[in-house]
């Protein structure tokens, strides 16, 4: 079963459009939606969250069209990381970490129990417990997102959204962020959907790419099946190879004399 699907789905925002789209991302999977700048991968989140409401069709969580669902249930189900900004409020992780469980709370009541169990958990997993009391401002950007990733987790969703996670972070980081990400996956079977720009760790860690070229999808699939040199002439419109290293496809650009 998909966790998420969409239905002929068509969205316009100015120039922009996205055109009856059909697509299934599969339950309990890490998916990445790549493609080149402006080809509509934010869009797609956004409206995946409910963030912007389709013109026609619909979108399908295990099979419930997602309009159908109350707000609060929703973000009980789906949570969505927006791209990092520079701005951030003055508060500490674990305060930050906490604004995750306002969906399941009653009202403007405390946190409880089990509340503040999952809110140690979120800290734990994203081993943030020895910054709990640190202000976000001092915070490298690797903490930063992390705390950010903790919050989301603490909302304890069944789908996770992910806007440009990777972005400002160093390869550590980078390497690090997909590890965590990985691991929750398939710790908890959680379905975590992340737009990313980097195709060789998109390839590398994802079970499935869907590859977005002007509002439609050129191709969703197993990134082994999928990553090839005609991809990336057609969407990307770059002469290259990609070699696999173990796994790890490496996109190598053909250019005499380098
Ligand atoms: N509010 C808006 N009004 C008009 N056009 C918009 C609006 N928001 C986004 N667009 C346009 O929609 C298109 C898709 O934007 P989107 O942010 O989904 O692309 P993206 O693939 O995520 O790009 P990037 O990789 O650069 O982040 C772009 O051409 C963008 O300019």
């Amino acid at each position: 079963m998909g966790a998420l699907k969409t239905k002929n789905l068509t969205f316009i925002q100015g120039a922009f459009q996205i055109n009856q789209l059909s697509l299934a991302i599969e339950e309990g999977k890490m998916t990445a939606i790549v493609g080149p700048n402006g080809s509509g991968k934010s869009t797609l989140l956004k409206l995946f969250a409910r963030l912007y409401k389709a013109e026609a069709g619909e979108i399908l969580l295990k099979d419930l069209p997602i309009t159908q669902i109350g707000r609060k249930e929703f973000s009980k189900k789906i949570t969505m990381l927006l791209q990092s900004k520079e701005t951030f409020p003055n508060i500490t992780v674990e305060e930050l970490v906490s604004y995750g469980r306002t969906p399941h709370q009653k009202g403007l009541s405390r946190m409880n129990k089990e509340d503040r169990e999952i809110l140690e958990w979120a800290l734990h997993e994203c081993q943030l417990m020895s910054y709990k009391d640190r202000m976000l401002h001092t915070l490298s950007g690797g903490e930063l997102q992390r705390a950010r990733i903790a919050m989301a987790l603490a909302q304890k969703t069944e789908v996770l959204l992910l806007d440009e996670p990777t972005t400002y972070l160093d390869i550590t980081h980078v390497m690090e962020l997909m590890e965590l990400m990985k691991k929750i996956n398939q710790k908890y079977g959680m379905t975590i959907v992340m737009v990313l720009h980097e195709l060789s760790f998109a390839g590398a860690y994802c079970d499935n790419l869907v590859v977005m070229k002007k509002g439609s999808v050129y191709k969703a699939g197993n990134p082994q099946d999928i990553l090839t040199s005609k991809l990336l002439e057609e969407v990307y419109e770059i002469d290259a190879m990609i070699k696999y290293e173990n796994s790890f496809p490496m996109i190598i650009p053909n250019k005499k004399n380098w």
